[in-house]
């Protein structure tokens, strides 16, 4: 084997229980890249108001879409993970076709497991050379990307001969990956019509973190307007909003669930959801999406709304995820793949 290629995730609990969900969340959570709050001020809320209540309250939500894509589709385990195995199966699957043997396509998470460390040691054992991560953040945040830099440097620091090992920083610009989205949003209107609003929802961030440079939201603002050009959408036909929020700060605007309730009260009948940030439906698209805040927007007067599913295993996002992944082989590899 010559090359590895890892697919990244943000990863999931074990189990959907209060100790598999307190787990995740322990680790999640300990990340300074996450959580900016001095470490002892935030070791203590996370030990004594996080830990012990949130795991308890999250824990329903996870076991409804445990085992459960949209519709009742048949996923195994959390959709976050069945979805990136899938995509890893049918990745594999391209790389044999054009190139046989060459390269072995797996995934690790970012928490949980399996873990990106233990995941480089198995593939070096077995032999590889080389390593191109895939974080499968089409827009980079220091709260997900930038973690994964911290543990390609861990893993780097810790090794005599170093991996060579390269990261996909972003690749929301990707006219692959618009075009796989924009795909998503024709077929979704060519079987249930154009409602009167396109949702563009992606996961939020502390609004201070943009403030001290983090390039997220405008890799989101980018995302939109070549989504919306591409499906030629006059301007008040979208709108892009930042779901997820988690604690006291203030985070991006405007938010998801907030945009929907002010739709739903002031007569906007019906409204079509995507989320571009979540590469695989997960807990934030198929519960806080996909029920949650349907019932916001319903709740509030709205009539019809339609989630569009995360790209996961679609052909088209596959072809993208190939062709950024062959854009950055290194050189060695690539004249192999290309004699
Ligand atoms: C605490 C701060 C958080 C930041 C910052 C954050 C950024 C961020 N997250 C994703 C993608 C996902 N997040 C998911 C779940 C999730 N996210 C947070 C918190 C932050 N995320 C929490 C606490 C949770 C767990 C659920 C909960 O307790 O509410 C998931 C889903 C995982 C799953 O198991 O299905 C994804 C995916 C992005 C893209 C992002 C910044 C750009
Ligand atoms: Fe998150
Ligand atoms: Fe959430």
């Amino acid at each position: 084997m010559a090359h590895a290629i890892i697919l990244m995730n943000l990863g999931t609990p074990a189990e959907p229980t209060p100790s598999g969900v307190r787990q995740f969340l322990r680790d999640f959570l300990s990340d300074p890249r996450v959580v900016e709050i001095p470490r002892p001020i935030w070791a203590m809320i996370l030990n004594l108001f996080i830990l012990p209540f949130r795991p308890a309250k999250i824990a329903p939500a996870y076991r409804e879409i445990w085992s459960q894509g949209l519709d009742g589709e048949a996923v195994t385990g959390s959709p976050i993970t069945y979805y990136t195995q899938r995509q890893v199966a049918l990745l594999q699957q391209r790389f044999d076709a054009a190139t046989p043997g060459q390269f072995t396509v797996t995934y690790a998470m970012t928490y949980g497991a399996p873990s990106l460390k233990e995941t480089v040691m198995r593939l070096q054992e077995e032999g590889a050379s080389g390593f191109t991560l895939l974080p499968l953040y089409p827009q980079y945040s220091a709260t997900t990307t930038g973690a994964i830099y911290d543990q390609v440097a861990d893993i780097m620091r810790r090794s005599r001969n170093v991996p060579d090992i390269s990261v996909v920083h972003e690749y929301w610009q990707h006219p692959g990956y618009i075009a796989a989205l924009a795909n998503s949003v024709r077929e979704h209107w060519e079987k249930h019509g154009a409602a009167e609003k396109l949702l563009m929802s992606f996961h939020g961030i502390p609004k201070a973190n943009v403030r001290k440079g983090d390039p997220y939201y405008q890799h989101c603002c980018g995302t939109a307007e070549l989504l919306a050009e591409s499906l030629q959408l006059p301007r008040d036909k979208w709108e892009i909003t930042f779901q997820s929020r988690f604690g006291k700060a203030e985070w991006l605007q405007p938010y998801t669930d907030k945009t929907l309730i002010e739709w739903g009260q002031n007569g906007v009948a019906s409204v079509d959801v995507i989320c571009p940030a979540f590469s695989a439906d997960c807990l934030e698209t198929l519960e806080e999406i996909a029920v949650e805040n349907r019932a916001n927007f319903i709740d509030a007067g709205g009539a019809e709304y339609r989630y569009i599913p995360a790209l996961n295993a679609r052909a088209d996002h596959m072809q993208a995820l190939e062709a950024i992944v062959r854009d950055r082989l290194p050189a060695a590899v690539f004249h192999q793949t290309n004699a």
